[in-house]
């Protein structure tokens, strides 16, 4: 019999977005339960560069990222990509861009159409709000939940041009509603800041916090795989082996809230998954699911960025004049206005039609059923996509305003003309991109970090052409006044550089990024469509594993995707809840 402080009735596997919400919510819900998060990283709450908003990005490729990467990219010249994942408590959104948005009423919608009753825009928004806590928002934001939002005031002078441009000149009108399930429009968007203090608001600073002392955290503690007994036809998980050998045992359910990357490869070293590559790893197959790590999806961007007239000053200062760091960290750490505050996110989001004209997108959507037809890509995800290339309310395009230089030719050297000069620029993002990878154990080490993560982007011609037509609109907009009279000249790729359809095409081959919004990996669908989880976010053959993260994300949506982590999160407390309930 195990020792009881190794017994506990839930445990959830990862400390980050969803896990830490879901481990309040089960805290607070079931106040006679024992729960335990098993977090690979530690607890970060001092650290300066999780908590100041101005200081995001900072902590990637540092000790609290995986640093994942993924294999060499074929159709971009054999490029690696960076997969930046939290390994820390707090996950990814200790370590995310803040932006705070949500999809298409239609898109969450989609979810239940595909076969998940119980997941739509009415359950998900409910969800969302409960986790919102959105000073300032609009009428129907949550005001009570843990996570903060506010929109920064403070916008820069250079930055006041982009939303009068866009919607005077391309004639694509104001929001300031995005957030309840109409995001087409221009706006200034929240971020994930508590405006109390000005600090990153984060699933370990705004839920842990509010969890009963039922909960339990276990940081630096890696899981290794899911353990399990045999009850009837399904498998009943019992716990979970740590990578130093130790069990811990679950009376009730064990939960996946490991993120898009590592929760499908822990379902692999638990034995559930792909026969090849469990046999290639050599490990025993308990079910065989063929969608584990698959349909691995995500957003993608490429950017341009342009130098400001001298008249404007940017955030770059902070990026090489030591004496501005200190003196903006120290207003920070006062409570006083800071650059290190983070200036308000200018973004445009938009359908084809308003991009390209009518003709120009029906052109684009034939391209994307031929493209889908000619790969024979018959997938629901990609019907539902390519269903939703018609619908006006979703967006396909996100144009995000950066304050400063984020491209990826780098900021000007020391000793290089331009250091010490200010810009802007305009990241174009793709949210339906039809390309779909993979992220599997690795055959030669399993159990190693060295994961094979295969996003394949841009694997198809509609999702090269669909980047070009973003890219060209935002070298569009910087060219419109008012936004023209603000910059001197284009810096990244450079009016020269790059003028043709043919050398855009190679530009953005040679430049994309992801977004960091990888979903899709352990998909709520009929098993019969490639489902991982069931719509009580079970996984298919399983009595008590569930999967609590992005990996679930049936069908893609638009917007950056922490809000709808956490939405997850709520509702799937709200099950376990009420299963306990009936079950005693
Ligand atoms: C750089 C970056 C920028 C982003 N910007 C934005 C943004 O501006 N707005 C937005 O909405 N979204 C953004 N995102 C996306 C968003 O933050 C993520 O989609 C979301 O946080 C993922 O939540 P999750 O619960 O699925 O996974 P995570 O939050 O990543 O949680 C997974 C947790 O599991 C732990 N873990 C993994 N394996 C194990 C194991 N074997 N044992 C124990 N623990 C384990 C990890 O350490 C981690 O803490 C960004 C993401 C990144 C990385």
């Amino acid at each position: 019999k195990a020792p009881c402080a190794l017994v506990f009735d839930y445990i959830i596997v990862g400390g980050g977005t969803g896990g830490n919400a879901l481990a309040t919510r089960l805290s607070q819900g079931l106040p006679g339960s024992k729960i335990l998060v098993i977090e690979a990283g530690p607890a970060a709450p001092d650290e300066l560069g999780i908590n100041v908003p101005g200081r995001k990005g900072s902590t990637l490729t540092g000790k609290y990222d995986w640093n994942f990467s993924t294999v060499a990219q074929a159709q971009l010249g054999g490029r690696v990509l960076r997969v930046a994942r939290g390994k820390v408590l707090g996950g990814s959104s200790a370590l995310n861009l803040l932006v705070w948005d949500r999809a298409a009423k239609a898109e969450y919608d989609a979810w239940e159409q595909v076969g998940n009753p119980g997941w739509n825009f009415a359950s998900m928004m409910a969800a969302m709000t409960k986790a919102e806590n959105y000073t300032g928002g609009p009428v129907g934001s949550g005001t009570h939940g843990p996570v903060h939002a506010v929109v920064n005031p403070i916008v820069p002078v250079h930055e006041q041009e982009f939303v009068p441009t866009v919607s005077e000149v391309f004639g694509i009108p104001e929001n300031k509603d995005s957030i309840r399930g109409v995001p087409i429009g221009v706006m200034l968007q929240p971020k994930s800041i508590d405006p109390a203090n000005w600090n990153r608001s984060y699933s370990a600073n705004s839920y842990l916090p509010e969890a009963g002392a039922n909960l339990q955290i276990l940081t630096d503690t890696q899981v290794a795989r899911v353990n399990f007994a045999k009850r009837g036809s399904l498998l009943r998980a019992t716990g979970v082996t740590l990578a130093n050998g130790s069990i811990i045992y679950a009376r009730r359910e064990v939960v996946l809230s490991a993120g898009s990357i590592q929760t499908p490869t822990l379902l692999e070293l638990s034995g559930i998954g792909q026969a090849s590559v469990l046999g290639a790893a050599n490990i025993t197959q308990l079910v065989d699911l063929p969608g584990v790590g698959e349909s691995y999806q995500d957003h993608l961007r490429v950017q341009v960025s342009f130098q400001l007239k001298d008249n404007y000053s940017s955030i770059d200062v902070l990026k090489y004049n030591t004496t501005a760091v200190t003196v903006e960290l120290n207003k920070w750490l006062a409570g006083e206005v800071s650059l290190y505050d983070d200036v308000a996110g200018g973004i445009l989001f938009a359908n084809w039609a308003q991009l390209l004209g009518t003709e120009g997108a029906g052109a684009l959507a034939a391209l994307a059923h031929d493209t889908a037809a000619g790969l024979g890509w018959g997938d629901v995800g990609t019907r539902k996509k390519l269903e939703q290339l018609a619908d006006p309310t979703i967006p396909q395009v996100e144009i995000i305003f950066s304050d400063g230089y984020t491209g990826v030719k780098g900021y000007p050297a020391v000793g290089a003309p331009l250091r010490g000069k200010s810009f802007f620029t305009l990241i174009a993002g793709l949210m339906h991109p039809l390309s779909r990878g993979s992220v599997h154990i690795n055959a030669t080490d399993p159990r190693g970090s060295n994961l094979v993560i295969d996003p394949r982007f841009l694997d198809n011609e509609y999702d090269i052409q669909a980047l070009v037509g973003i890219i060209k609109f935002c070298r569009r907009i910087a060219h419109a006044e008012p936004l023209r009279s603000v910059w001197v000249a284009e810096y990244e790729p450079g009016a020269d550089a790059v003028q043709t359809d043919v050398e855009w095409r190679s530009y953005v081959l040679n430049s994309v990024l992801s977004i960091y919004h990888p979903m899709g990996t352990a998909a709520m669908l009929p098993r019969a469509d490639g489902g991982v989880v069931d719509a009580r976010l079970r996984v298919h053959g399983t009595a008590n594993l569930r999967v609590v993260d992005a990996s679930v994300i049936p069908v893609q949506i638009s917007a950056h995707i922490q809000t709808a982590v956490y939405g997850i999160a709520e509702r799937a407390a709200e099950i376990m809840i009420a299963a306990a309930a009936s079950t005693g």
